[in-house]
């Protein structure tokens, strides 16, 4: 791809850039409390009802009051997304690339404050929010520049007397559904690749993090995006995000978070409504019990060091996380002790603290729900470190390892999303891969050997839709790790790849005889 490199991360060691970060946070700081609207239409409308955000590490921070969508109102929005369509659909794709370029140079330039709003309200950690920030700018950059070489559509072969051509055309109206985790990337990517293909869109964000999804919308404006293009509806997933999903006007949906979500809307989105004239498309991508695979000849180090940053880095909240290890026998005490010391030196504390590695999990019932698992744990393995929990300044969930865990336990097969990794013990390496496989997700995996022979092996035998070798199974670059599950992680997407935007689009073929 043309001129696209991804946006690097910021050193922190560096004394200028870690005050640039203090000085971003005193920024979000002073703007905390306030009231967001609705956009639809460019229309700002405030509602009685909100969805109050909060900062996870101190649970009575409110981050901001978000006006809450009712039917009515996402209906009004639905309208709206269709109006645009009509025009939005025949701006040139260089124009609407153009946006996407300008809207990466304006957070650029307000890159730390951005991060200072996730650290804020997602309690990202300074290394987590800025990777998260540099992530939605290179959805920004490689779409713009994916949409360019994808204007005129692909090379067919005409005949004498005949000129054939295929172009791709937009869908029509996309209702964007996102998750809390990358409240920033995953919001505003799924977003622009909707819109960067000439689609319109209505935005509705995760509950939890709507501040950071409002201050986007606000970019995609300046950076001269038409009114009702994208349409910021945020509202209760089981009322407004169904009714949307149940639209005849809706044409696709565009969703990331749970399995069960998933499921839910990939099944409504299959019924027929009255009025509806085409089946609906549904980009789903979903949850990960993701594993780490160390081989007896592997650099052991690297291995424990990979299974703790993957564990937990964002408190294991990430859907590519290390949650589940194997490790083969020869080699199994070595790294679960390394493991443990690892684990034990970890930081916990506010994210605003650049000195802490970890933080909270995002909210009362995500605390409530791990520290369930983390009780079936107790009785599915041995407790190796962590294994407690303090909810009393803010949802802090200490890095908790499990060792000696049966494959089939449920620790080792249900998705936690926090930070919880449990340790099996395999006899061989093949036995390592079959483990790593038993189970209905296909994310993410990693492998450590320096066996050359068995990772071919795992290339072929390892079935996850991102496989990485002798690093941890975490952090995909847009453009470099195209990004996307097989089973029940979703529909294999692949995010920040080159068959992406094809999602959003239909493939028109013409033939001119002459
Ligand atoms: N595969 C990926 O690329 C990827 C990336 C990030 C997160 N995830 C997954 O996301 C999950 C965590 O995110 P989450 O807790 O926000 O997930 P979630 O499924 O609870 O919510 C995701 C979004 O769906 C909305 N929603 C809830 N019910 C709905 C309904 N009935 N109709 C329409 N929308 C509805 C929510 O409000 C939110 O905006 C984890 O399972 C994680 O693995 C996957
Ligand atoms: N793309 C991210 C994960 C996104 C889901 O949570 C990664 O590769 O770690």
């Amino acid at each position: 791809m043309i001129n696209y490199k991804h946006e690097p991360f910021t050193d922190f060691s560096v004394e200028e850039n870690k005050q640039a970060y203090l000085e971003a946070l005193k920024k979000v700081e002073s703007q905390l409390g306030a009231d967001y609207p609705l956009i639809i239409g460019g229309e700002r409308i405030t509602t009685e009802e909100k969805i109050v955000s909060y900062n996870p590490a101190k649970k009575t921070e409110v981050i901001g009051s978000v006006s809450k969508a009712s039917k009515d109102l996402a209906e009004k929005a639905m309208q709206e997304a269709d109006k645009a369509f009509k025009s939005w659909k025949k701006v040139k794709p260089e124009i609407r690339a153009d946006v996407l370029f300008k809207a990466a140079t304006i957070i650029r330039r307000r890159k730390h404050e951005f991060s200072a709003w996730l650290t804020k309200e997602a309690g990202k950690p300074w290394n987590e929010a800025d990777a998260d920030t540099a992530e939605a700018i290179d959805f920004l950059e490689y779409y713009g520049r994916q949409m360019l070489e994808m204007k005129d559509g692909r090379k067919v072969e005409s005949r004498p007397n005949e000129y054939n051509r295929y172009d791709y055309i937009p869908l029509g109206i996309g209702i964007v559904i996102s998750p809390w985790n990358f409240p920033f990337a995953i919001m505003a990517g799924t977003t622009v690749a909707a819109v960067v293909t000439g689609n319109t869109v209505l935005l509705k964000p995760a509950s939890t993090t709507p501040v950071v999804a409002y201050k986007f919308i606000e970019v995609l404006e300046e950076a001269g995006l038409p009114k009702g293009v994208v349409n910021f509806v945020p509202g209760s997933g089981a009322e407004v995000g169904d009714y949307l999903v149940d639209h005849p006007k809706t044409r696709f949906i565009s969703f990331t978070g749970s399995r069960d979500v998933g499921l839910r809307i990939n099944e409504r989105a299959s019924k027929l409504s009255p009025g509806q004239i085409w089946i609906k498309r549904v980009i789903a991508e979903m949850g990960g019990k993701d594993t780490i695979v160390v081989d007896k000849d592997a650099d052991l180090e690297l291995a424990a060091q990979s299974i703790v940053k993957s564990a937990f880095g964002f408190s294991g909240q990430k859907c590519s996380a290390c949650s589940r290890v194997v490790i083969v026998k020869d080699v199994y005490d070595q790294v679960v002790n390394r493991v443990e010391e690892l684990t034990k030196s970890l930081t916990i504390g506010d994210p605003s603290d650049n000195n802490n590695f970890m933080a909270t999990v995002i909210d009362s019932a995500a605390f409530k729900k791990i520290s369930e698992y983390i009780e079936i744990g107790k009785t599915e393995g041995r407790l190796v470190a962590g294994g407690t929990a303090d909810d009393s300044v803010g949802y802090f969930v200490h890095p908790t390892v499990f060792a000696d865990v049966d494959p089939e336990a449920r620790i080792m097969k249900e998705e936690i999303f926090g930070p919880v990794v449990a340790i099996t013990k395999a006899d061989s390496f093949e036995e390592a891969i079959d483990i790593a496989n038993n189970t209905e997700y296909g994310l993410t995996g990693a492998v450590i050997t320096n066996d050359r022979m068995n990772l071919e092996y795992a290339r072929e035998e390892f079935h996850v839709g991102n496989l990485y070798f002798n690093r941890g199974c975490t952090g995909a670059i847009v453009g470099y790790q195209p990004f996307g599950g097989f089973n029940m992680s979703g529909t294999d997407s692949k995010a920040g790849g080159p068959d992406y935007l094809t999602l959003h689009m239909q493939a028109k073929t013409t033939s001119e005889a002459f």
